[in-house]
């Protein structure tokens, strides 16, 4: 085994050296796994200042290192896989449009499975189509349309919650709001329930985020002696062993299961008089029931799992765009002061409506310069299935494809001198304008696998903003700290305490 790996290693090296592709050194168990975390550990040190948005040095200084030694395509190891960065746009383009499957994803680690499940984040090929079919008819506009109220709703009692506070921890309360929205949009008057999923999945997510940060080798100091022996021990104890954590895991799991299924069947039960119901998990059982002649398009345990995905990829990134967006607002009153005049212009102090949200053009920007400035998902991964051709570059089968998101929407071949600054008039003429090249913003990525949920994101965000602006005027508290850092999605270290106070028009 370790024969045939160290030659498949030296056989990839050796072919992307041959064109050019050069990388750090690395050690044959870890590859450039030290390197990396050592590097990420000192950014994490680095207080920013409140203006500059440039944080690459501080969440992927590994990239900003090896870029600048080896040029902007460059190759290192995580462990016994390779890994080639790709940062042009072009590049990225043909890799993520790739209709016939030869780029999957990366194959996800057993913690990230039992978060997400087999769901449409993680599947591939016929699999992904077949939950796509289900899943794709949820978020269409209309659809979307009649979430507006709920999303409207959910954001009045956060609002009514600030009212009276002089500094709230903004971060804190966008994440229970955007739980709320999906909860709610999710499961309509089963709401109650499934936010039980969704904490067992938060809790969850602590032990995926823990085992993420901790290097948790038994014989650490013997690593080098030992590696052989503590890696397969890790990858043993990390799965199958009954560890404290394991059996945590375990519980939550079978917890947030149960109660899905519980929800599914009274679904099930109640289907003759009331239907499936209106809400995500409502259309998705309908679509799943309708294939042709009856036959079942998905499995109940299928829609459990597309029901945890919804939670996860659903609501933290949606609540640090809301974040980021308000960061970006405390710091520029003059952009809270154009919104707010927008907002009030199109909506007067009433509840956004569905139209008038449409005509909202600089909230619209804003929240496209803040995916672009603090892109909540930093980096892709990909893999190459097969030898594939790829620009100039032949790409060996098996080597892993990097997409630094945050890398390129900093770069300033396409966004121009200013790319460090906060300018959402960059955006004026749409998305495809805004840069040198038109898939340079890849905040939801692109092709088949984009984001399913990009509207519903940007839906939910624009009708928050709105209602806030409506009611506070709002700027940053001494106490925040400039460190984004990047746990699963880019946020804040230590949260974003703002200092609110009331707005009457
Ligand atoms: C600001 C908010 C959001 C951002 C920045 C974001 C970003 C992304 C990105 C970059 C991907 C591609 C991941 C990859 O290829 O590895 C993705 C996929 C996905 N997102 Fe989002 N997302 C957001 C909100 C949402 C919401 C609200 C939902 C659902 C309610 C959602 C559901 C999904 C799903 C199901 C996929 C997988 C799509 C597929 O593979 O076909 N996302 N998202």
């Amino acid at each position: 085994w370790v024969v045939q790996h160290a030659w498949r290693q030296y056989i990839i090296q050796k072919k992307l050296r041959e064109q050019g592709v050069r990388g750090p050194d690395r050690s044959f168990w870890s590859g450039c796994v030290r390197e990396i975390t050592q590097m990420k550990m000192a950014g994490r040190q680095m207080v920013m200042e409140i203006h500059s948005h440039d944080f690459l040095e501080r969440v992927v200084p590994h990239y900003v290192k090896w870029a600048s030694q080896y040029g902007r395509t460059f190759v290192y190891w995580v462990g016994q896989r390779p890994r080639l960065c790709i940062s042009d746009p072009e590049l990225v383009k043909q890799v993520l449009s790739n209709k016939f499957g030869f780029y999957p994803k990366v194959p996800a680690g057993p913690a990230f499975m039992s978060l997400l499940g087999k769901g449409l984040v993680l599947t591939e090929g016929a699999e992904w189509a077949r939950h796509k079919r289900v899943v794709g008819p949820a978020f269409t506009t209309d659809k979307l349309k009649s979430m507006t109220t709920t999303m409207a709703d959910c954001a009045k009692s956060m609002l009514d919650n600030w009212q009276g506070k002089t500094e709230v921890e903004a971060s804190k309360h966008f994440q229970e709001l955007t739980a709320d929205v999906i909860s709610h949009t999710a499961f309509g008057s089963s709401y109650a329930t499934g936010k039980e999923v969704f904490l067992a999945q938060k809790q969850l997510q602590m032990i995926v985020m823990a085992s993420i940060l901790r290097v948790d080798f038994p014989f650490k100091k013997y690593f080098h002696f030992l590696s052989l022996l503590t890696l397969a021990l890790s990858a043993v104890s990390g799965r199958y062993l009954p560890t404290e954590t394991n059996l945590r895991r375990w519980k939550l799991e079978k917890k947030m299961r149960n109660t899905l299924m519980s929800i599914i069947e009274k679904r099930l039960v109640s289907k003759e008089t009331t239907g499936y119901g209106n809400d995500l998990l409502g259309l998705m059982m309908d679509a799943c029931m309708s294939g042709k002649q009856g036959e079942t398009i998905m499995t109940m345990d299928e829609i459990v799992d597309e029901c945890k995905t919804f939670f996860f990829a659903g609501h933290e990134t949606t609540s640090h765009l809301l974040t980021w967006s308000m960061f970006l607002l405390s710091i520029y009153p003059e952009w809270q002061e154009k919104l707010r005049e927008e907002v009030i212009g199109e909506c007067g102090m009433e509840t956004p409506e569905p139209d008038k949200l449409g005509k909202l053009k600089l909230v619209t920007m804003v929240l496209f310069e803040s995916l672009r400035l603090y892109c909540p998902v930093v980096i892709l991964l990909r893999t190459a299935y097969k030898e594939m051709k790829l620009g100039s570059l032949t790409v060996p089968k098996g080597v892993d494809l990097t997409i630094p998101i945050a890398v390129i929407h900093h770069s300033k071949e396409f966004w121009g001198a200013d790319v460090n600054e906060f300018n959402p008039l960059r955006f004026e003429n749409g998305i495809s304008k805004a840069a040198t090249h038109p898939n340079a913003m890849l905040a939801f990525s692109i092709g088949p696998r984009a984001c399913v949920g990009q509207n519903f994101a940007l839906l939910e965000a624009k009708i928050v903003l709105c209602m806030i602006l409506q009611r506070f005027s709002f700027s940053l508290s001494p106490d925040y700290k400039h460190m984004p850092i990047d746990l699963i999605a880019l946020q804040p270290q230590r949260g974003l305490p703002v200092i609110l106070k009331p707005f009457h028009p």
